[in-house]
């Protein structure tokens, strides 16, 4: 905690994946989000980026003065002379390479907020928990693909993980209802993506740019993709799994196209409390970063002065079998998941390519899962299987998708 001014304590925060969908929406969280007395609630002590943009990235810096910068990927020296030009004397401590992120996870700060998109962001997933920052996790591919090994870092460090993901942080406030013992089922909305109704003859033709049009949200690549092939729901199944310790038979994906109910608990006693709000990633993040305080205008509320519908209906599991392959692939654990991740992730990026169709992508998922050995699953999850698991499913989904099987 920051109090420098004072007043209230500010938290002092790390957003890894600054200029992403998460990291720029948290700025905006951050820099309207006050005490009652005036004082920030949030500062920003340091910010990661990618690399593919470095103009907004020295924005960023500029306009929060973090005292620590990392970049995965560019050049040093082009970031220090854009800094320069913007603010003349802000000379941040810059890291730069693959592991910048994980460093500045590690850093003392009070929350570390993981917006980076995919896989990759384990190391720095581990590296917050593990020096007791509370982990204000968006990133859910590390949790998946980290599985126990995420959970035990939080027990044995005392590090509280707080969803970010709209669905889970749903769940997480619905949970506030019940014990953990009164938890019958926990509903999983789904928007249902953009080729919702559609049967799977129908799915072979559609192009990136379609499958890039979300109904309800506007995020990265990577995730909007996933929502229109349901992996989405998918990864989230086993995410809601790691969690919250309900079995994966008892949870259930409803598609709710307007997603306004971000998700559901049905407790014992037959009642279901469900969360709802607007799309808007805004809540979840200022959930996540003052958790377990919520932060007055987050978002805007439900607007109940007009008439509206909210619907549900069954996910078609024959067009879309994302989500029993990522249920089977984590009833499989050890490094399944992260097969299924990893498989995922390649598969998503040769379709933007250009060099298949919508329908490999869940399809070479599936054929590089059924290729994994069983070995995995019955040895232990260790770091080491994780990593070796991930390259062994990346080259093996290459392959296939270049034909080579
Ligand atoms: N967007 C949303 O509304 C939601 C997102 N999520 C999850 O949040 C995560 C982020 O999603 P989203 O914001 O949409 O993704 P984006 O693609 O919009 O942003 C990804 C961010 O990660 C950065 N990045 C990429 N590689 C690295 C790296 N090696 N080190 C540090 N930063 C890196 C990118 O930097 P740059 O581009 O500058 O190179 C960018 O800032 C995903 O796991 C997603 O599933 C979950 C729920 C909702
Ligand atoms: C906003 C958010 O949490 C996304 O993960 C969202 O869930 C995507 O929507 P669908 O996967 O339901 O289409
Ligand atoms: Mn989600």
């Amino acid at each position: 905690m920051d109090t420098a001014g004072q007043g209230s304590p500010s938290r002092r925060v790390a957003i890894l994946g600054s200029t992403g969908s998460i990291g720029t929406q948290a700025l905006e969280v951050i820099k309207a989000a006050f005490h009652e007395d005036g004082a920030p609630r949030f500062l920003i002590t340091a910010l990661s980026a990618g690399g593919a943009n470095l103009e907004l990235f020295a924005q960023q810096a500029v306009a929060t003065r973090a005292a620590v910068l990392g970049l995965a990927k560019g050049n040093v020296q082009e970031l220090s002379e854009r800094l320069e030009s913007l603010a003349p004397g802000y000379r941040p401590q810059i890291e730069v390479g693959p592991h910048a992120s994980t460093v500045l996870a590690g850093l003392d700060v009070d929350v570390v907020l993981n917006g980076i998109t995919g896989s990759i962001g384990l190391a720095p997933t581990l590296a917050a928990l593990r020096a007791g920052n509370t982990l204000a996790l968006a990133n859910k591919e590390s949790l998946i693909v980290g599985g126990q090994l995420v959970k035990d870092a939080a027990r044995e460090y005392g590090a509280q993980l707080v969803p970010v993901d709209s669905e889970h942080s749903a769940i997480a406030q619905a949970l506030r209802s019940g014990t953990a013992a009164e938890i019958e089922r926990l509903i999983l909305t789904a928007s249902g993506g953009p080729f919702r109704g559609k049967k799977r003859h129908e799915l072979s033709q559609v192009t990136p740019e379609q499958a890039l049009k979300h109904p309800t949200w506007d995020m990265g690549l990577m995730v909007t993709t996933n929502s229109a092939t349901l992996v989405n729901k998918g990864l989230e199944l086993i995410e809601a799994h790691l969690l919250f310790d309900v079995p994966l038979d008892r949870i259930d994906v409803v598609v709710h196209p307007q997603s306004v109910v971000h998700s559901m608990v049905q407790f014992i006693d037959g009642s279901t409390i469900a969360q709802a709000s607007p799309p808007d990633m805004r809540l979840p993040i200022a959930l996540g970063l003052a958790w377990p305080e919520r932060v007055r205008g987050a978002a805007q509320p439900c607007d109940w002065s007009q008439a509206t519908e909210w619907t549900f209906e069954p996910l078609d599991h024959q067009a879309f079998p994302a989500v029993e392959l990522a249920k089977d692939a984590a009833k499989q654990g050890g490094t399944h998941p992260a097969v299924f991740n990893a498989a995922n992730e390649e598969a998503v990026l040769a379709f933007h390519q250009g060099s298949i169709g919508f329908l490999d992508i869940v399809d070479t998922v599936e054929a590089v899962l059924s290729e994994h050995s069983a070995q995995a699953s019955l040895s232990g999850l260790t770091l080491e299987a994780v990593l070796e698991a991930e390259i062994w499913a990346r080259r093996r989904a290459q392959e296939r998708l270049a034909g080579e099987n």
